[in-house]
């Protein structure tokens, strides 16, 4: 079972949302499609369920275009959010359950396990507009994977969720993924995707700029950040060369190196010269290669 996405382009008028797209995510696999305002995640979902025209390029899903038929094997959890506001979590969960095939006892069994373990039980019989936004949000994710679908498409979802709350959508989704669900995923935040994903791709102006495991996406990006604690005057590494940036921080300071060999240059120029108590070479965050890939953070 694999989605694979070839060489897709979409375009709205003479506006380019999507920028020859390639991309494939077996099975038990969560992909995670990282990007600004406009970059055209939403659009690439839209197309991926069929509710969008392509312009250009192909997506299966197994082999087989994606269409309504295959409505039972697919979750979507849609960035805006529709839940009817006046319907009890029960009837609303059982309406869009019987829609993908199911019974009503099976619909009810599931739900009934997923209020549990959200913490929220009691919300079965409360109507959606008593629920926080937070808590409408858990709603919702019950409704995109009620059917346990095959494959899951999930746009950003921890928006709006407190830490708490993200946490435990996090376990849930890991455990959808090691139950055999495809999972792909937008977000506007980087830590959510390098905590998550295998795979990741950043779209910039519907164009993939970075694309790969996270394993590989750092270490072609070939920079490391060095942090340094010492008390001593650390303010001419700013022009050591290889350092890329520097930031003063209270004990010291966090450096952006060309590559590892840099931290070793400036390992013998700190010899001799005071106390040093730190000397950590880290990986560079997802945030360090977008800001590098595409000039500007998003938060
Ligand atoms: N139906 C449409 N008609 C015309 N332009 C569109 C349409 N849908 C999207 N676009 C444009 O395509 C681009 C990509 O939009 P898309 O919604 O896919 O971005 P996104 O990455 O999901 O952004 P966000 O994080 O803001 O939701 C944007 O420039 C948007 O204005």
């Amino acid at each position: 079972m694999t989605l694979k996405i070839k060489d897709v382009t979409k375009r709205f008028g003479k506006h380019t949302a999507v920028d020859h797209l390639s991309l494939e995510i077996p099975e038990k696999e969560m992909f995670g499609i990282l990007g600004g305002n406009g970059a055209g995640k939403t659009t690439t979902f839209r197309m991926i369920l069929g509710l969008l025209d392509i312009t250009e390029g192909e997506i299966s899903w197994n082999d087989e275009a994606i269409g309504y038929d295959k409505s039972h094997l697919i979750g979507y959890l849609p960035e805006e959010r529709g839940l009817y506001p006046k319907l009890k979590v029960r009837d609303q969960i059982i309406y869009l359950g019987k829609l993908r095939g199911m019974r009503k006892s099976e619909v009810v069994t599931e739900l009934e396990a997923w209020l549990k373990r959200f913490k929220v039980p009691e919300y079965m019989d409360k109507k959606i507009e008593e629920l926080s936004k937070g808590n409408q949000q858990k709603i919702q994710f019950i409704s995109a994977i009620i059917h346990k679908p095959k494959l899951l498409i999930l746009d950003e979802p921890f928006s709006g969720l407190d830490p708490v709350n993200v946490e435990m959508l996090k376990e849930a989704v890991i455990d959808l993924k090691e139950r055999g669900t495809s999972i792909v995923f937008s977000s506007h935040q980087m830590e959510h995707v390098e905590e998550l994903c295998e795979h990741l791709c950043i779209l910039h102006k519907g164009k993939p700029v970075v694309q790969g495991t996270l394993r590989e996406i750092k270490q072609s990006y070939g920079r490391k950040n060095l942090v340094i604690h010492a008390a001593i005057p650390l303010e001419f590494l700013r022009d050591f060369p290889g350092v890329v940036s520097y930031k003063k921080v209270t004990e010291g300071c966090e450096l952006q190196i060309e590559n590892e060999d840099v931290s070793q240059g400036i390992f013998r120029e700190l010899q001799g010269k005071g106390f040093v108590r730190k000397f950590e070479l880290e990986e560079p965050t997802l945030n360090d290669i977008f800001i590098e890939k595409v000039g500007a953070s998003y938060e």
